[in-house]
Order: C-alpha cells, then sequence, then structure tokens
C-alpha cells in the first residue's frame, strides 16, 4: 500500500477522541493512518507514527508469523479484543486494550484498531486484587469461622479456619448445609432452625445464636454464629447467606457454672435458698390457680454446734455435704431440698397432702439417722429436728408456712430432738 487514503472526515471525527485509532495495512500491519490520541500515545508524531506497524509497537506481538496468524483471526472475528502492551518512544509500556475490525475500502482490505489505554483499570483490578486477598487472609486466618451458604443447592463453604475449629483437616468437611444441621445439638437445633426461618422470611434483620455444635471427635462446643442474607433473585427470595462462627466454649462454661452458682449452695451444691424460695412461690401461685396442697418441712440438724466444736469447722463442712447428699436418697423426684441457711434446710413437696407431707419428714428423719453405720466421718450420731407444715392447712403464704414450721419445729427441739413435728391450727393463727 502506498501513501494515506485520503480520509479528511477521519481527522475531524477521531482528532480529539480519548481512545487511540489505528488504521493498519493487514498483510505488514503497518500504520497507515492515526489519530491524535494514536501517535501522542506512543510519544511520535503524526508523521513518524507511519514508520511504525504492529510489530513494532506492540511488545506481545513477536514477528511476522504471529502477526499472521493474529490477522487471520482478525479477519474471521471482526471485531477482534486484543489486551497487550505498546512500546512508548521513552520505552515504557502502555498496556492497552485494543479491538480490531477488518473492512474494505474499495478493492483494499484494512484492519480500523482502536486502543484504551488501560493502565487505571489495570492499577484498580490490581488493588481490588490486593484487598480481596487481604480480605480472605483475614477471614481464614481470624479466630472466627467463615461460612458462605449457596440456596439454590444447600452447598456451604466453610472456611479452614471453622474446619480447623471443629477438629477438620482439609477436605474433610462435606460442603454441604447438612454437615451443619447434622452435627447441631438436638436440644439447641430447633432455636437454632427457627431463628434462621425468621431471618430467611425477613422477620429478623440478622441471623444470630448461640448454640453447641459437636465437632469431628464428638464433643460439643458452644459457639456463637452470626450472618445475612449476601444475595437474593429478582423476586427477593435470597439465594446466598454468609456468616461467622466464633468458638465461645471457655466463656459459656464459665457463665453456665456461674448461673448455676449463683442458683446453688457453694457448700452442698444443694438449690440455695434465693432458689428456694422462688420455686415455693411458684409452686404456691400453681396451687392457688389450679388448688392442691404443698408440704413444707423445716430440718435442723440436732445439736451442730458441738460437732464442729469437737471435730472441727472442716468436718463440720462435710457432714453438711453428707446431709445434702442424704436428701437426694429420702425425697421424690418431685421434692425439692435446699439450704436455707447454716445446719438448716428446706424440703418442699409440691402436691403434698398433710400425710404425705408427714411420710417425707419422717423419711428424711430416718435417712439422717443411718447415718452412723453408712459414713465414715467418725462424728457419732448426726440427727436432725423436723417441723412440717402444709398449704392450705397451715399458711396460705411463704411467711405463713415458715412460721408454722418454724413453730413445729421448736416445739420437736424441746421435745428432745430426733423427731418430727407437726403444725397446729394455732401455728398458722400466730403465723
Ligand atoms: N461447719 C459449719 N458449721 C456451720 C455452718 N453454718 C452454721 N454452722 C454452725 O452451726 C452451729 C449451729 O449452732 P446452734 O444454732 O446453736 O444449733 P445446734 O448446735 O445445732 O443446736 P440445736 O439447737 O439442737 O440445733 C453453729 O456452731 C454454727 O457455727 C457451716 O456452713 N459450716
Amino acid at each position: 500500500m502506498s501513501g494515506t487514503p485520503a480520509l479528511p472526515a477521519a481527522e475531524v471525527l477521531f482528532g480529539r477522541m480519548a481512545d487511540a485509532v489505528y488504521l493498519l495495512e493487514p498483510l505488514t500491519s503497518r500504520i497507515v493512518w492515526a489519530n491524535r490520541a494514536g501517535w501522542t500515545m506512543l510519544g511520535l508524531s503524526p508523521e513518524e507514527v507511519l514508520d511504525h506497524s504492529v510489530l513494532s509497537l506492540q511488545k506481545d506481538v513477536v514477528g511476522a508469523p504471529q502477526w499472521g496468524d493474529i490477522a487471520a483471526v482478525i479477519r474471521t472475528q471482526s471485531p477482534y479484543v486484543f489486551v497487550g502492551r505498546h512500546r512508548h518512544r521513552d520505552g515504557h509500556e502502555v498496556p492497552v486494550e485494543v479491538v480490531t475490525t477488518c473492512f474494505l475500502l474499495g478493492e483494499q482490505e484494512y484492519f480500523l484498531s482502536v486502543a484504551r489505554d488501560v493502565t487505571r483499570r489495570l492499577a484498580i483490578e490490581h488493588a481490588l486484587h490486593e484487598r480481596e486477598q487481604q480480605l480472605w487472609f483475614a477471614l481464614n486466618e481470624a479466630a472466627d469461622g467463615l461460612w458462605d451458604w449457596d440456596l439454590s443447592d444447600d452447598s456451604v463453604f466453610f472456611s479452614p479456619q471453622l474446619q480447623r475449629m471443629l477438629g477438620y483437616g482439609p477436605e474433610e468437611m462435606r460442603p454441604l448445609l447438612g454437615t451443619w444441621t447434622g452435627n447441631l445439638h438436638p436440644e439447641d437445633a430447633p432455636r437454632v432452625q427457627r431463628l434462621l426461618r425468621e431471618h430467611l422470611d425477613g422477620r429478623r434483620v440478622r441471623y444470630e445464636a448461640e448454640y453447641r455444635l459437636r465437632n469431628r471427635n464428638g464433643h460439643y462446643l458452644w459457639v456463637h454464629d452470626h450472618g445475612r442474607v449476601s444475595d437474593r433473585d429478582g423476586a427477593g427470595k435470597p439465594t446466598r447467606m454468609v456468616g461467622m462462627l466464633q468458638d465461645i466454649t471457655d466463656r459459656k462454661m464459665v457463665q453456665l457454672s456461674l448461673e448455676s452458682l449463683a442458683a446453688s449452695d457453694g457448700l452442698t451444691g444443694l438449690p440455695n435458698r434465693r432458689h428456694g424460695e422462688d420455686f415455693l412461690a411458684a409452686q404456691l401461685d400453681r396451687c392457688r390457680r389450679q388448688g392442691g396442697s404443698l408440704g413444707l418441712c423445716l430440718v435442723d440438724l440436732d445439736h451442730f454446734k458441738r460437732i464442729n466444736d469437737l471435730h472441727g469447722h472442716l468436718t463440720g463442712d462435710e457432714v453438711l455435704r453428707w446431709v445434702a447428699r442424704t436428701f437426694g436418697r429420702a425425697l421424690r423426684r418431685s421434692d425439692l431440698a435446699f439450704r436455707w441457711g447454716g445446719e438448716e434446710f428446706v424440703v418442699i413437696c409440691p402436691e403434698a397432702d398433710l400425710d404425705q407431707a408427714w411420710q417425707v419428714a419422717q423419711r428424711v428423719r430416718e435417712a439422717l439417722a443411718m447415718q452412723p453405720r453408712e459414713n465414715r466421718l467418725q462424728v457419732g450420731p448426726v440427727t436432725a429436728s423436723i417441723g412440717v407444715a402444709v398449704y392450705p392447712q397451715h399458711g396460705q403464704d411463704a411467711l405463713a408456712l415458715f412460721a408454722a414450721a418454724d413453730a413445729a419445729l421448736y416445739r420437736a427441739k424441746v421435745a428432745g430432738r430426733d423427731r418430727c413435728e407437726l403444725a397446729r391450727a394455732e401455728d398458722a393463727a400466730a403465723g
């Protein structure tokens, strides 16, 4: 091809264009025309650019045979998109995306290439990629485990950290929703599933739950789990949900033991006075609403001071623990024994009438009296005096019942100890 084709309109049309435009001679790849952006991108003058070809300017096209191959593809796949690097006159490279079309002008075939400088785009892509890498690193290496649930097929990505948390090696944990649901603690599963469903249905802003999850060894970890729907389909139906799982076993254990400490007596492990009073109040409430009776036994160890004095306070403590264990043997499942304070205990017998409450008191007294043969404490007989009061005969509320039982207990002590006494009508009136 000789000379530049007469294209005056092209100068006007393409002169102000931001993208570089080159008209190429297909056989040699020589540039036969370029717009302003075309020659400035290469650091050349309008005349100098005509001395160049794709082979001299494109770093990624090496040699005529390769150009021949590319030209063949351009002819069949027009427009052809190519990402490469242009060589600037001063030596630096300009990353470009080139879109080339093939066309005929009269008898002559031409390639028209539009090259866009993609330096900025690549820099952004690179930065995004870096950020994504960092994000993944942070998510996977953080103490929390990550999960990513595809609702369309119930596949779940469990992050390496999540797998490690549950004791699984790489590739061991099946990436399915069933792996998670199958390891939920049966007592927690209904609540957790409900919370999840409520979030998916849009009734909860986010899903959050604390529950037990079985690890690879079959032990349960306590976990804190929270997540959100991240993608929805055109109809608004959730298609993807992501979340984080944290192992909170240590914290939960401390919390649970504090809770049980708060409700139980530190020395004997029996429910403490606060818990016992709450229980009594609830039972009395039930009696009032539904009718029925309830027995209350006030149990006071006899001459306990003597045990302390003779054998020491630590042995006294040991005796109190033994007494607590004895209740376990003497009581019905529905009865509750709790420590009232010092060497005093209370037994609540829900739904017991006078006779039944009396029998419970006798059983407790006898079980304690068995002690010399059973225990190894060598403190001699440990006996108790017990005052028994019954709702509704001896009192309508906890205060009145305690007063009546206390009066009966006093009589038991006076009468010689190691015995049970039933409250009397006048005890109720005195309360
Ligand atoms: N070892 C020990 N002793 C306790 C505890 N709480 C109270 N005591 C002791 O229990 C004793 C109760 O003494 P008292 O109230 O005189 O009653 P008692 O000696 O059992 O005489 P009675 O009137 O027959 O019951 C005191 O010596 C208290 O120090 C405890 O937690 N551990």
